[in-house]
């Protein structure tokens, strides 16, 4: 069952963005959410994830709806890393990664050290960033930056893992390295991933599943083979694509002009 969207209809200033949006994300997958510029890609995640709860219809998890679940209670389920996220000037990567660690605190009960300390060293160990615990995030590069966020969101020690651009401003490389330890999250721990991709050949390569935002809605879902085709590409994106196949087997599609 896991996580679930009901006739979600969300609009801003009486535009409407998604409407009567039906879709569910397998649990134990990685799903990768595409679709044009202001599709309402990140519009969705936030949505799922409770960043705004100002929707109709309704998010559910394992059935429950999620704007009955106390947020503290949704958060050590679920954990949004979303776009652009900045720090305070003077957070240090252990002090951004112990952040992730609030869903557990409490006025009324006393946190957990031990089960604090673990999941924050598990965190930055799962995201390599032992060599930068005292360094402000902000004196990060952008790849080790980026890796700081995903520290904190897995420090919450999530069951689903939801991230918007998470390779945006990166250098190829630095992109497969986020690419892969994300990969390695769900691989590893099982954690359900939903991330919204820009790159269609990171979604042929990273997702088991593919969903497409369009016209208000979900324009397909499907495995990537059946959805990343030249076809969609020309619907969806207005580009015409070749298609090659990579050393690893892979069909990945390459850009070549714009449909006339
Ligand atoms: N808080 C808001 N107030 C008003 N309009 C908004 C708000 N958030 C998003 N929108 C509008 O909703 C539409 C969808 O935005 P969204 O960020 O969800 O698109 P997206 O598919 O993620 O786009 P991109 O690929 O460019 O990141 C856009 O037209 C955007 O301007």
């Amino acid at each position: 069952m896991a996580l679930e969207a009901k006739n979600l209809t969300v609009a801003f200033e009486g535009n409407t963005i998604l409407k009567n949006v039906n879709v569910s994300f397998s649990p134990g997958k990685r799903t990768a959410i595409i679709g044009p510029n202001g599709a309402g890609k990140s519009t969705l995640l936030k949505a799922l994830s409770s960043l705004n709860r100002k929707y109709e219809g309704q998010v559910l998890l394992d059935g429950e709806d999620v704007r009955e679940m106390g947020r503290k209670k949704l958060s050590q389920r679920l954990a949004i890393l979303p776009q652009g996220a900045q720090a305070p000037a003077d957070v240090t990567v252990k002090q951004l990664v112990d952040f992730g660690r609030f869903p557990y605190r409490s006025w009324l009960r006393a946190s957990d050290p031990k089960a604090d300390r673990e999941a924050v060293e598990w965190a930055i160990e799962r995201t390599q960033l032992n060599a930068f615990v005292d360094r402000p995030v902000i004196r990060l590069s952008g790849g080790e930056r980026q890796r700081a966020w995903i520290a904190m969101a897995l420090a919450q020690k999530p069951e689903i893992l939801l991230l918007d651009e998470p390779t945006t401003y990166l250098d190829i490389g630095h992109q497969l390295e986020v690419m892969n330890i994300v990969e390695d999250l769900n691989r590893e721990y099982g954690i359900t991933i939903i991330m919204v991709l820009h790159d269609i050949n990171h979604a042929l390569q990273y997702a088991d599943e593919i969903v497409v935002i369009k016209d208000h809605g979900v324009f397909a879902q499907g495995t990537p083979k059946e959805i990343l085709t030249v076809d969609m590409l020309g619907n969806v994106f207005g580009v015409r694509a070749d298609v090659f196949v990579n050393s690893k087997g892979i069909s990945v599609l390459s850009p070549v002009s714009l449909v006339k």
